[in-house]
């Protein structure tokens, strides 16, 4: 890795000593760069423990990457995102939080609305409304009492609260209810893990103690995504013991506040916590003159270019529709892979350095149409996120997995008898006959699994599946998807000297098994949230419609959410460290065959 010589500037922000410090940087500015090097120069010369909390698992690695693997920063060093901070602690301290066994998390947005909908069914107020509705209203009810759910964990609101702020108790009922059922499943969400550990940290001074004793430092990443229970966590984690906190951040890119996130957790209330002094940094080292230049227009940012010899290329192409647009990227990349090289571009111009970013996947269609069409190599970029199987016998292997290490699971039992037809999953006779025979063969090889016999376990799942599968298609997925399983457990194993089953679930559901680079091989299709934090060398921004980005309902809300839409617009910005390509089409085909006229997206009208 290229040794980097920090600024004057980074260097003295590395270099500060003691005390609570907000470093307010723009874009680009080197924020994770100083926090990384700043962990390290701690690391060298204190004794006592680091905590580096991250927004994603991508970001935790590459700092864990950079600050290398020497034994004082393994054992010294914590670095991950909050959900793997408390899952660490809830691991170890869960029979404190009132659980027998430790609690498995359900990772998945569609187990969370079947246990909502169980929640509903069960208080006869929510019962009786949600009986009434037509199909359609019935999703977004649900969908509604789960954001509900969500709200009452991330923005701290205590039972009290809530029987006082609704309108009646059915609330507060509702909220029980859901936590229940996940307790009676010895379940948690995303959610409960850093609501506990905060919890923890509340109730039990003796606990919070022991941790404020043992980190001597905090430092925090993309602190404009906290949300207050994140905020909260790091408070209780602090006491009166902890002083030394270093958070970094920068307001224009505050992007969460639908998960509850906002810049004032750490511009208002750390600061007034904490006492903390104020840094900017407002340099950039990413990107090049025209991209700079575009962002600051765009913000409104006066940040300066370090990179001046850079030119870039900053464009805005109107298309007529969304085939149109996805041709001409397709010909704007054939012509960049066939220049080769670019004098504003390190080495050579290959797919690896190209991304293209949207407001949401859906926009993709088209792009992925002919970029499969031309055979390109591509992938989706994935976020936080765990394994999702597709194939039908590794879906009956995750689901008998989960059942084997947390039988208390109902929810994962009936969605395993659902699939099977059959009322007792375990019953040799009623799976023989089942409509998937294969999980009796399943069932029988994971039944006495251990964390220590896994590997040999899925040795036999691969010589079933290559014997059983008749369709080569459905043979070719199953195997494949065998095989991330079988390189996550190899992950988990090298990141945990004391491994086991359930453990391991955890892991993969918290995504930090998910070895990403591996698979990212071809241009990059993302989202511009989950881009965040990340750079390449070309990027097109594609389309940059009004209504598409900024998103239709943020323009009907207005206000903060309309901003957050800028705000997202000048992250996708500045992913681009030379080239930025935007496009947006003039018509976009609705799916019910009309065309419907579109305009630029209001945020770059003032930069045509
Ligand atoms: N002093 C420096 N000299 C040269 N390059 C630098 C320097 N500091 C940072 N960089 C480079 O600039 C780019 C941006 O750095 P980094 O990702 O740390 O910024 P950031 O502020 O966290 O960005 P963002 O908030 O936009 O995600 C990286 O490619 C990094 O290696």
């Amino acid at each position: 890795m290229t040794k980097i010589k920090l600024s004057e500037k980074q260097e003295s922000i590395v270099n500060l000593n003691q005390g609570a410090y907000l470093v307010l940087a723009s874009a680009g500015s080197g924020k994770t760069r100083v926090l990384t090097e700043r962990i390290k120069r701690l690391s060298d010369s204190i004794d006592g423990k680091i905590l580096a909390i991250t927004f994603t698992n991508k970001a935790a690695s590459e700092i864990r990457e950079r600050l290398g693997g020497s034994e004082k920063i393994s054992k010294n060093v914590f670095v991950g995102t909050f959900h793997s901070f408390c899952q660490s602690i809830l691991e170890l301290r869960f029979k404190l939080l009132g659980y027998k066994k430790m609690p498995h998390i359900f990772e998945e947005d569609s187990d969370r609305l079947e246990l909502i909908k169980q929640a509903i069914k069960s208080v006869p107020f929510f019962k009786e409304i949600y009986d009434d509705l037509e199909p359609k209203k019935k999703n977004q009810y649900t969908y509604n009492a789960l954001q509900f759910i969500s709200t009452v964990k991330r923005d701290v609101i205590s039972a009290e609260e809530l029987a006082e702020s609704s309108e009646n108790e059915e609330y507060q009922y509702l909220f029980e209810t859901y936590q229940d059922i996940l307790k009676s499943n010895n379940a948690i969400d995303f959610d409960d893990i850093i609501r506990l550990i905060y919890e923890l940290f509340t109730n039990n001074e003796a606990v919070a103690n022991l941790y404020r004793k043992s980190y001597s430092f905090i430092c925090i990443d993309e602190c404009q995504d906290l949300n207050k229970l994140q905020y909260f966590l790091l408070k209780a984690l602090s006491g009166n013991t902890i002083k030394d906190l270093m958070m970094v951040g920068d307001p224009n890119q505050s992007i969460y506040g639908f998960n509850g996130s906002a810049p004032t957790y750490m511009q208002e209330d750390f600061v007034r916590d904490f006492q903390a002094e104020k840094i900017t940094l407002d340099e950039n080292y990413r990107c090049s003159k025209s991209v700079i230049e575009a962002s600051n227009e765009l913000m409104n940012l006066n940040v300066e270019a370090i990179n001046y010899v850079i030119d870039g290329i900053f464009e805005i192409t109107p298309v007529d529709t969304e085939v149109k647009e996805a041709e001409f990227i397709l010909n704007k990349i054939k012509e960049l892979i066939n220049l080769k090289t670019h004098d504003d571009i390190e080495g050579e111009i290959n797919y690896e350095k190209i991304s293209i970013l949207a407001r949401n996947k859906f926009v993709f269609k088209y792009v992925e149409e002919l970029l499969k069409e031309e055979k390109i190599p591509y992938y989706f970029k994935s976020g936080n996120v765990g394994i999702k199987f597709s194939s039908i016998s590794m879906k009956i292997f995750d689901l008998y997995f989960r059942i084997k290490i947390n039988p208390l699971d109902r929810l994962h039992l009936n969605k395993l008898e659902n699939i099977l037809k059959v009322k007792d999953v375990y019953n040799f006779n009623e799976l023989q006959d089942s409509k998937h025979p294969i999980s009796l063969n399943i069932n029988n090889i994971i039944n006495d699994c251990s964390i220590d016999n896994l590997h040999l376990k899925i040795e036999e799942l691969k010589k079933l599946f290559n014997d059983l599968i008749v369709d080569d298609d459905e043979k070719k997925l199953t195997l494949d998807e065998l095989e991330d399983f079988a390189n996550q457990l190899i992950q988990y194993k090298k990141q945990n000297l004391r491994p086991s089953l359930d453990g391991f679930k955890s892991a993969i559901a918290l995504g930090l098994t998910n070895n990403t680079s591996s698979k990212e091989k071809g241009i990059c299709l993302s989202t511009v949230h989950t881009m965040k934090g990340q750079e390449n060398e070309i990027v097109f921004l594609i389309g940059m419609d009004d209504g598409t980005f900024p998103d239709f309902r943020a323009v009907n809300k207005g206000g903060e959410e309309l901003q957050q839409e800028k705000n997202n617009t000048y992250v996708a910005f500045t992913r681009a460290k030379r080239f930025l390509f935007v496009t947006y089409p003039k018509r976009r085909l609705m799916p019910w065959g009309d065309y419907k006229s579109k305009t630029i997206s209001r945020f770059l009208k003032p930069l045509i």
